[in-house]
């Protein structure tokens, strides 16, 4: 089997088993007909909830107690945007990179403007990031391209002083701004012994199948480092306890992250197996969108532009918020 590399320009979504063709779909994905699949069900019921959750909302830009908790508000559906960051200088370089916080190349903050192009007319009322500068990075360029130009806030939570330190005494000021949650648990797979060395050079040493199966493989770890499968107990622990009751609330969600954390929720969402994981590639700078309706996840594909249709003909709700958007940038202009 061919090492997959870090930069691929597909997205390969083993699991849309819908779709069955294998072409560019009207959402942008390229759908790999040629692998075949076992209804062998995910062992994803290994994963346990972390309890020690943290919770955010837009009030805590503000110290005010009168704010209503918009995070109750009734919606039937949400957007969900999953972005792996854009290219960083270890991809560049072709190295193990894990929890190395390297930042984007040149190319990655073009990739991370590009992203936020394609998601400029989605909602986003908050966003989660890994620690990790690259996946911070992407998150703020993206948003700074958004239609509503919001601005996306990192709140701190390190110590009880950054929180209070970093408030924000404006309920005009809060309302323009959009929460950025960074949570360690949506950190890259640590690569252990691996991190810093070259994929190339390590494949060369260790042969291309020992290097694919610690790079792709369910739950077979690098060497000193996380396998998928202990990165998954992390990130989707973290997702359901954290990011889930947003959607749940009608929040739309962005997270930026990485290729492996990202993998394993996108092995949640997709409910893909232990072998169909394997076939899972992100591409850097590339937002997935998903609805989150009555408790399901529908996959609606990789948003392609501003003006793309395809988008929009998924839900009434998306076709609505871009109208607005339409309809408030003509009453600026006129
Ligand atoms: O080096 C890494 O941390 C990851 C993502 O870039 O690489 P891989 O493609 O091997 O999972």
């Amino acid at each position: 089997m061919a090492t997959a590399t870090s930069h691929q320009s597909v997205v390969s979504f083993a699991s849309l088993r819908s779709s069955p063709s294998s072409t560019i779909s009207q959402c942008g994905f390229k759908i790999d007909s040629s692998l075949s699949f076992t209804s062998k069900k995910t062992n994803f019921c290994k994963i346990k909830a972390i309890t020690s959750s943290v919770s955010y909302d837009n009030t805590l830009l503000s110290p005010s107690k009168t704010i209503p908790d918009n995070s109750q508000k009734k919606s039937n559906e949400a957007a969900l945007i999953l972005i792996r960051h854009g290219e960083s200088l270890w991809n560049e370089k072709n190295l193990f990179t894990g929890c190395v916080d390297v930042p984007l190349t040149e190319k990655g903050v073009e990739e991370a403007i590009e992203a936020g192009k394609r998601i400029s007319n989605i909602p986003v009322d908050v966003i989660f990031t890994s620690s990790l500068i690259r996946a911070q990075m992407t998150a703020m360029l993206a948003m700074i391209q958004h239609r509503r130009k919001k601005v996306p806030i990192i709140l701190h939570d390190e110590s009880e002083q950054a929180k209070t330190w970093s408030q924000v005494f404006s309920d005009e000021t809060k309302n323009q701004s959009i929460p950025v949650i960074p949570a360690w648990q949506l950190n890259e797979r640590m690569y252990g012994e691996l991190q810093g060395l070259n994929k190339q050079e390590t494949a060369e040493r260790y042969g291309k199948e020992q290097v694919h199966e610690w790079r792709r493989s369910y739950d077979i770890p690098p060497p000193k480092g996380e396998s998928l499968e202990m990165c998954a107990e992390r990130a989707v622990a973290y997702f359901q306890d954290n990011i889930e009751p947003k959607l749940a609330a009608g929040k739309n969600v962005m997270i930026a992250a990485h290729g492996n954390s990202l993998r394993s929720i996108i092995m949640y969402l997709d409910k893909l197996t232990c072998q169909e994981v394997i076939s899972l590639e992100l591409s850097t700078g590339i937002p997935l969108l998903y609805i989150f309706k009555e408790g399901k996840f529908m996959k609606r594909g990789s948003p392609v532009g501003p003006t793309e249709a395809g988008v929009y003909a998924y839900t009434k709700r998306l076709a609505q918020y871009r109208q607005k958007l339409e309809d408030d940038s003509e009453v600026l202009c006129a």
